[in-house]
């Protein structure tokens, strides 16, 4: 039967395909994948496109009226991930749920972390992230952006998750940075030969060429030590009774004492370490475009700063009560996150189930790629969408037009799949806009000759769209802020 679907039905349109290696040349290896994938839609004019490499099927999905058609309404067979040797097996993550197939563990994992953070409720963490995000108004001028913005994310999600303090916090941050770059690096789609040649696995360390087996043992060990210590802490506190509430200790007093309660613990265990690899990069990626694009558009940054003058006086911070009164505030955090997509295409799902789209055959074990990007950048939804432009989502009375689309319907990804931290990684996001643009002037800092330094443009291979290393300066826009913060530092 299957065979004669297949024969019945073509593939999506794609490049040619080889004797045995398939598109194997035509999968990109190059840092922006989401830009080669965008372009075969233009060459082959699809929407949806199929590449086919070493016996793997390969589904690329540029629209996002196709993506909602298959990730969200078809999701009951949409919704696996690929196993992948280095990520998976080698690294050690595959036990996560973020890159487990859909089974019974991965809906145990996932139901935890939906009790901790559920959507489109954050209420619970306002307060936290209200401190945290002082925290970073005070650290920015002084430290390094991408130090200050890791500190700030690592604290807000250890809180979270484990309950800690930001000294806490801050200690695991060395590994937590190791263990957490393994996820977007590993994680990319093609960056490791072994996961198109399993066999490779096998190699010793120290054979040539077999350095990815060296890296994958230090990220696992990384991942290992962030995973036991402080789950163990969290475990000690609330058996003493002295833990704050969090995503750990709230699964911790809720497990059933008839059940086992080692599997117990290894699951929420796994959930805990997940919303730090899930959640960290992602929401530091989100900042530091922001911070690059008020620098690149200083006209945007001046309009934010006059609503926000206007509604809370100047040197007053925001609070997450002035919400509603800020739309361009809410259209600049809607616009970084469609100009610069944190993840451009998302994390690859797995079809488990044969299935016919429009004509075109998709086979059981096709890895999906929704490509994020291509939907951001779609002309229709967002015309000129090479423009960095906050306006196109207000009306003309000046306020969020819910005919635009929020690109949060495809940034966080899709169906069963979709982010579970969203809501918490969206707030965290707009207080730290808001903030930031309360209390800063974000301008260039002169260069060696007087011109500002630009970022250079190479990102490498990675599951993030990350910015390059920039520098800029942030100028204090009020005596009262800098007193008040300086007031308040701990
Ligand atoms: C701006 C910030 C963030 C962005 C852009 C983002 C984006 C995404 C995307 C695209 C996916 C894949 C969805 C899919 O497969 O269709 C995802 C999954 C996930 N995210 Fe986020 N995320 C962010 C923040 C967070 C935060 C703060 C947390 C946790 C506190 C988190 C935890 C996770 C987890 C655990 C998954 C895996 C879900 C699963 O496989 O079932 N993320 N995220």
């Amino acid at each position: 039967y299957r065979k004669t679907i297949s024969h019945q039905y073509p593939l999506p349109p794609g490049p040619k395909k080889l004797p045995i290696v398939g598109n194997l040349f035509d999968v990109p290896k190059s840092g922006r994948v989401w830009l080669e994938y965008a372009e075969l839609s233009r060459r082959y004019k699809s929407d949806i496109i199929h590449l086919g490499a070493l016996g793997n099927s390969i589904v690329i999905l540029n629209s996002a009226r196709i993506a909602n058609e298959l990730l969200d309404k078809r999701s009951s067979i949409y919704s696996s991930r690929p196993f992948t040797v280095m990520l998976g097996e080698l690294t050690g993550w595959g036990s996560v749920f973020a890159f487990r197939p859909n089974d019974d563990l991965w809906k145990a994992q996932r139901k935890i972390m939906n009790q901790a953070m559920p959507s489109g409720d954050s209420q619970r963490f306002h307060p936290m992230l209200i401190r945290v995000t002082q925290d970073l108004l005070r650290d920015l001028p002084h430290f390094d952006i991408l130090e200050s913005l890791h500190t700030w994310a690592a604290v807000l999600i250890m809180d979270a998750t484990y309950g800690f303090n930001t000294e806490e916090a801050k200690a695991y941050l060395p590994t937590a940075r190791v263990a957490t770059e393994s996820v977007v690096i590993a994680g990319t789609p093609g960056a490791f030969y072994v996961d198109q040649f399993p066999i490779l696995k096998y190699l010793p360390e120290w054979f040539p060429g077999a350095g990815f087996k060296r890296k994958a043992r230090e990220w696992s060990d990384m991942r290992s030590k962030m995973t036991e210590e402080p789950f163990r802490l969290t475990k000690e506190r609330v058996a003493m009774g002295t833990a704050r509430p969090s995503l750990a200790s709230i699964a911790l007093e809720q497990m059933d004492h008839d059940q086992d309660l080692v599997k117990q613990e290894e699951v929420i265990k796994a959930s805990s370490v997940a919303a730090y690899g899930g959640g960290s990069d992602t929401t530091v990626t989100a900042l530091q475009s922001f911070i690059w694009a008020m620098l690149m558009n200083p006209d945007v940054q001046t309009k934010a700063q006059h609503e926000l003058d206007q509604v809370l006086g100047v040197g007053n911070l925001p609070s997450f009560n002035e919400e509603a009164s800020l739309p361009y505030i809410t259209a600049v955090v809607r616009e970084t996150l469609r100009f610069n997509p944190v993840a451009p295409i998302a994390v690859p799902h797995q079809l488990t189930e044969d299935d016919i789209y429009e004509g075109f055959f998709l086979p059981k074990g096709s890895v999906i790629v929704p490509n994020v990007w291509s939907m951001l950048y779609s002309v229709e939804d967002y015309p000129q969408p090479h423009l960095f432009n906050p306006s196109r989502f207000l009306d003309a009375n000046g306020n969020i037009n819910p005919k635009i689309k929020d690109p949060a319907a495809s940034t966080f990804g899709f169906g069963r799949r979709i982010c579970p931290g969203r809501s918490i990684a969206l707030a965290s996001f707009w207080i730290a806009v808001a903030s930031i643009l309360s209390c800063y002037s974000i301008e260039p800092e002169p260069g060696e000759h007087g011109e500002p330094n630009k970022p250079q443009t190479d990102p490498g291979l990675s599951l993030l769209n990350q910015v390059p290393p920039f520098k800029c300066r942030f100028v204090p826009r009020s005596k009262e802020l800098e007193l008040f913060l300086s007031l308040n530092s701990s």
